[in-house]
């Protein structure tokens, strides 16, 4: 799935990583990922899978592959996903295919996922994920993000807003913790910590060549 280190044409060329992105619904993740996507072409976004129904303004293949419950049995089985998990009572999975290929390409890829999601990504491909939670800046602007974005019902919303105090449990899991007050602020952090992860030794390959023969 990946470069070994070896010859290359004089430039240090890299191993591609996960970025995993978590945070309770309405913490910011999308508009965090939006951002980043805009502004990095070497990173592009896996587009989940999912049971639920689209939100208006949701486009089939751009926000997610809207499938039925049925064909996301039919994909579990046929070992499709790279992880799936049941959020907010619907099922939701990246496939596996397209983050391969990202990475064999050496390549980063977003993914958009929660926490359950997170863990099995972590055991599936550990060395190349570097996983980011995100918090609101109090429980009182989370509600407020999920009202104003009009997104779902009120009775979603708080389902949502109940799940968000088991997911927040979880930010002990991640290597980065980032508190999106201000949303330019945070994307920053993000992409401040995305730059720091591609420039870590191990993912920087024929590295030792390159010193070697700066060195002569
Ligand atoms: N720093 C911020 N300040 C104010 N509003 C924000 C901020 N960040 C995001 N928002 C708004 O809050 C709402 C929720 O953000 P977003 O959809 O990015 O959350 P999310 O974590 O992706 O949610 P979900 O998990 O439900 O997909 C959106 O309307 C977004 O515009
Ligand atoms: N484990 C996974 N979680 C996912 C995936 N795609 C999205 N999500 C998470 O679901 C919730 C709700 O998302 P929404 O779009 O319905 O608001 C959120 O926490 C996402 O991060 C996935 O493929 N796997």
């Amino acid at each position: 799935m990946q470069l070994e280190d070896g010859e290359n044409d004089g430039k240090v060329a890299r191993r591609g990583l996960v970025l995993v992105i978590s945070s309770p619904s309405g913490a910011g993740k999308t508009t965090i990922a939006r951002g980043l996507l805009a502004s990095e072409p070497e990173l592009s976004l896996s587009v989940s899978c999912t049971t639920r129904p689209k939100r208006p303004g949701e486009v089939e293949g751009r926000d997610y592959r809207f499938v039925s419950p049925e064909r996301f049995a039919e994909m579990v089985e046929a070992g499709a996903f790279l992880e799936h998990a049941v959020v907010h009572d619907h099922r939701y999975g990246t496939p596996r295919g397209p983050v391969e290929a990202v990475l064999t390409a050496g390549q980063d890829v977003l993914l958009d996922i929660d926490w359950q999601g997170a863990k099995q990504v972590r055991q599936a491909v550990e060395r190349d994920v570097v996983s980011v939670f995100v918090l609101p800046p109090s429980l009182a602007e989370l509600e407020r993000r999920l009202f104003a974005r009009a997104a779902d019902a009120e009775s979603v919303i708080r389902r949502r807003l109940r799940n968000a105090l088991v997911e927040i449990e979880r930010w002990e899991d991640y290597d980065y913790v980032v508190v999106n007050r201000v949303a330019e602020a945070a994307l920053a952090e993000v992409r401040a910590i995305l730059q720091a992860e591609r420039l870590r030794r191990r993912r920087q390959i024929g590295l030792r060549a390159f010193v070697g023969e700066l060195l002569g």
